[in-house]
């Protein structure tokens, strides 16, 4: 089937530095994600998840490895075959391990603005964002800025930007690192949802082992390489 895989990440490799101060980050990592999966990505701090899900995320590239996102190829080893920062816009939603929300902004103009930036006008994006956050069951706070949120209300908010111009692929590290067990189910559950009703392909890099049951597939990185949970 055309566009089955969300993500096709083969063989990709990553080394910093050279020489004696060469670090082999990643060695021939592959995954591939089908639309509508979420997978887990656990491993011991050090062997690779983040420098995997950045690879992955188009923010930082692999030394040699092949990208295939939505079934178009994004990155032949260091060699970009598309304009990477429109890519990334518009097919990729970032979570990272605090909400990273913009603090002068409302929850609301915190989602909108990554609408207007993909080009839809300022009342469009407005409505769109409220929808959203209504989605995420903070519909009520979207006056709120972020430091008025908690923790949990927060992340939900950051979920909500990641989405908003509905990325095939969305890519979260350590989401719940900030949150109590409880809410941090409850984030990995959303995540689950937005998964399996809207078909996009999530990988979700983790320490916590008690959510575990909410995921499709289990990777785990170990120095660098990836390994299939059976
Ligand atoms: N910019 C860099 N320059 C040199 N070495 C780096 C750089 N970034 C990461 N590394 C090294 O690459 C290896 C993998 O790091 P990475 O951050 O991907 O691990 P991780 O599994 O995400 O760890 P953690 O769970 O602690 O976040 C580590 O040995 C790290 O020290």
């Amino acid at each position: 089937m055309d566009n089955y895989f969300a993500i096709e990440a083969i063989d990709l490799t990553k080394v910093y530095g050279s020489g004696n101060t060469e670090v082999i980050a990643m060695k021939n990592a592959s995954l591939q994600l089908k639309r509508g999966e979420i997978a887990a990505l656990l491993g011991p701090s050090g062997s690779g998840k983040s420098t995997f899900l950045t690879a992955v995320g188009l923010i930082n590239p692999p030394t040699s490895g092949t990208i295939i996102i939505g079934g178009q190829l994004v990155m032949e080893g260091q060699q970009s075959q598309t304009n990477l920062r429109s890519f990334r816009r518009q097919h990729i939603g970032y979570v990272f391990q605090k909400s990273n929300l913009i603090p002068f902004l409302t929850a609301l103009e915190n989602v909108q603005i990554s609408l207007e930036l993909n080009g839809n006008s300022k009342r469009e994006s407005q409505d769109k964002a409220q929808q959203l956050l209504d989605e995420l069951g903070i519909g009520e706070r979207s006056d709120n800025l972020p430091s008025m949120l908690s923790g949990g209300q927060q992340q939900r908010v950051a979920v909500a930007r990641a989405l908003a111009n509905q990325p095939n692929v969305i890519l979260a590290d350590e989401p719940t690192a900030a949150l109590d067990s409880k809410r941090g189910r409850q984030v990995m559950e959303l995540f689950a949802q937005v998964a399996h009703t809207r078909g996009a392909g999530v990988i979700v890099v983790t320490h916590d082992h008690r959510a575990l049951d909410v995921f499709d597939t289990i990777y785990e990185m170990e120095d660098g390489m990836m390994h299939q949970e059976l």
